[in-house]
């Protein structure tokens, strides 16, 4: 490896065009000596290391409201971050200590529709994980496709179908970097299932286990919302929620080694019938956010708490 790019040898010697095309095509990606510069400017502003992440999905930036004596560091103000310009997604890396636990939130996070590529919407997640960050929890507003989902409804991510990566799509396409992961990373247990286990065990002891489920997330590319005949397509491919993040993000951080732990807060039910005439919009996403603040952050403190507690590193069967 040459800077991240494969040393392609071809009759003996380094090939120089091969490598230029790489350049060009690549080059302008993160690498990882980019990003330590990142690292090293958070450091200088942060006294201790956070093992613990979290990304705030839309309308869910109050997560980070739990943390202990916070710092706030806006994304403007990080070398090489991009901005957020999502409303609902404020823009800043709060660091401070949550359960107890030393913890980095993300209030905001990077969508594809914004017109930022996969790559660099999940950036974040490498400099979490060059932070010290082991264990990582995703959340997200999505839609609810299965029926059985109500407004408000946590859904347990256990899977996704990664439907960007069906035409080619993948924060890891191009050269790989083998120190952030391996070039063909597993991903069928990208879900730590003790923590998952951990979650339902919370719900039940705060009395919402009848509002938690555990279910597949897809992630389209957006910004629009889906039409009927793509919701029924996501249904039978069976989906049970759908929204416009966390796949890629969950990509990366598996990539790396992360433990991850990712759920949906159920902001609106899909609109699979032609005969409806409600839709969705970002404000009820928000809004419904908002209604749930409260129960997200009790479950997410009392969640981590736990999983410290249990000693829970690998949820892979056989680790
Ligand atoms: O996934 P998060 O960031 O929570 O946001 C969801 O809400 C927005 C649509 O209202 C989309 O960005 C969708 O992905
Ligand atoms: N579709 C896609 N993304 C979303 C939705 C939805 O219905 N709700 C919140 N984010």
């Amino acid at each position: 490896m040459v800077n991240g790019y494969p040393n392609i040898k071809i009759n003996g010697t380094t090939n120089g065009h091969i490598h230029k095309a790489l350049e060009t095509e690549y080059g302008h990606r993160y690498t990882y000596e980019l990003l330590l510069e990142t690292v090293h400017y958070i450091r200088n502003r942060v006294s201790f290391t956070p093992v613990v992440g979290v990304i705030c999905g839309s309308g869910l930036g109050s997560l980070a409201d739990c943390l202990v004596n916070p710092i706030e560091i806006p994304y403007s103000t990080i070398p090489h971050f991009p901005t957020s310009t999502v409303k609902g997604h404020v823009g800043s890396l709060v660091f401070g200590h949550l359960s107890g636990l030393p913890t980095v939130c993300m209030k905001g996070r990077f969508h594809y529709y914004e017109g930022y590529p996969l790559w660099k919407c999940c950036m974040p997640i490498r400099v979490m994980k060059l932070l010290g960050v082991s264990h990582l929890i995703i959340t997200n507003a999505a839609g609810g496709l299965n029926p059985s989902y109500k407004v408000g409804d946590i859904m347990l991510v256990k899977d996704h179908i990664n439907i960007m990566g069906f035409a080619g799509n993948n924060p890891l396409q191009g050269p790989n970097d083998e120190r952030f992961g391996p070039r063909f990373p597993p991903m069928n247990q990208a879900y730590n299932r003790d923590i998952i286990q951990l979650a339902k065990k919370v719900g039940e002891d705060m009395g919402v286990e009848n509002r938690i489920h555990e279910g597949v997330y897809t992630c389209l590319g957006g910004p629009n919302f889906e039409t009927v005949a793509e919701l029924n397509m996501l249904k039978m491919l069976g989906a049970d929620a759908v929204g416009m993040s966390t796949v890629h993000e969950v990509i990366t951080a598996n990539h790396c080694d992360m433990e991850v732990f990712a759920f949906s807060l159920i902001t609106n039910e899909c609109v699979v019938q032609y005969e409806a005439n409600n839709e969705p919009n970002h404000e009820e996403v928000i809004d419904v956010g908002k209604q749930r603040e409260g129960l997200l952050k009790q479950l997410v403190s009392e969640l981590l708490k736990r999983v410290f507690e249990n000693g829970i590193t690998s949820g892979k069967i056989g680790k």
